[in-house]
């Protein structure tokens, strides 16, 4: 049985990321934790408001849908702590990024960081990378529901980056471009441009779009319910436990 603690139960995520654990045998939770909540305990599990109670508590995995101001902090908390992070949560920067890696590998312990647990999300960066060897020119457009804290989203930052490794570092448009309102062009990565939709209505969407002489190849993959992201984590909480060093995208685990 892997024990799991949940931390952001009862967000959007953390809500699907429940019944996961509760609809499969193998998993148990032990432990949620929210900052907010009134209540003492969750359908049979205790709650916690402070990560600092958690300490001592024997679990094996922490799944973390929280919020991107506290998502270094938890990782590192976890890991510190003996729990095999599966982090969903975004706004992690580079440098936080490696300072984790190297702090599971001192430590031993399994983990993972994943932009995006979709399947189809993963196999679209992977297309991506694919075609940005032959397409140099590319803009990515990702399209979120409105309550979304960050932006662009992690998902777009990681293509951006996968897209990087084969792409040199190239200014798109002319050299003389002017953006008559500030940010029309939206995010540059280095010389690509990303761009943030935000509605109510959506779930989680995003389009690569490249253009080149006479053709344009455009990939899509699209969230409709947050039940997506859910076979992904699960097989995220069961291969961290036979890891010895955190990982940064579901792809390492496919
Ligand atoms: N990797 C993936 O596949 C996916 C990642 N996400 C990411 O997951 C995160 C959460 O997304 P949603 O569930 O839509 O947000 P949400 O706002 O619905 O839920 C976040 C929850 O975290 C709680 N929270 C805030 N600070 C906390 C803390 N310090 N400790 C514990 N709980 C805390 C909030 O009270 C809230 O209930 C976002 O960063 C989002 O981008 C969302 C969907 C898929
Ligand atoms: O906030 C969301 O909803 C999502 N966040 C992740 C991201 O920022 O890429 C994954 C997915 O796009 C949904």
């Amino acid at each position: 049985m892997i024990k799991v603690i949940i931390a952001g139960f009862k967000g959007r995520m953390g809500t699907a990321a429940v019944n996961m654990v509760f609809e499969d045998d193998t998993l148990a939770l032990v432990a949620v934790l929210d900052p907010f909540a009134q209540e003492t305990s969750f359908k049979g599990v205790p709650i916690f408001t402070d990560k600092a109670d958690l300490v001592g508590i024997s679990a094996d995995v922490w799944i973390d849908f929280t919020q991107p101001s506290v998502a270094y902090e938890h990782t590192k908390f976890a890991i510190e702590n003996g729990f095999r992070p599966v982090v969903g949560t975004t706004g992690f920067s580079e440098t936080q990024i490696a300072e984790l890696l190297a702090l599971s590998e001192n430590k031993q312990l399994g983990g993972l960081i994943a932009p995006n647990f979709a399947i189809g999300a993963v196999l679209l960066m992977e297309f991506a990378q694919k075609a940005a060897k032959f397409f140099p020119d590319v803009e990515i457009i990702e399209l979120h529901h409105d309550k979304k804290k960050d932006a662009p989203s992690g998902t777009a930052i990681k293509t951006a980056e996968l897209i990087s490794k084969v792409r040199p570092a190239k200014r798109q448009g002319v050299s003389d471009e002017t953006e008559m309102i500030s940010g029309a062009r939206g995010a540059d990565f280095e010389g690509m441009r990303l761009h943030s939709v935000r509605l109510p209505g959506l779930v989680a969407h995003q389009e690569v779009i490249f253009g080149a002489n006479g053709e344009g190849l455009t990939l899509r993959h699209d969230s409709y319910d947050r039940i997506s992201f859910m076979s992904g984590v699960n097989l995220g909480v069961k291969k961290v436990m036979t890891l010895d060093k955190l990982v940064y995208g579901l792809e390492h685990l496919l």
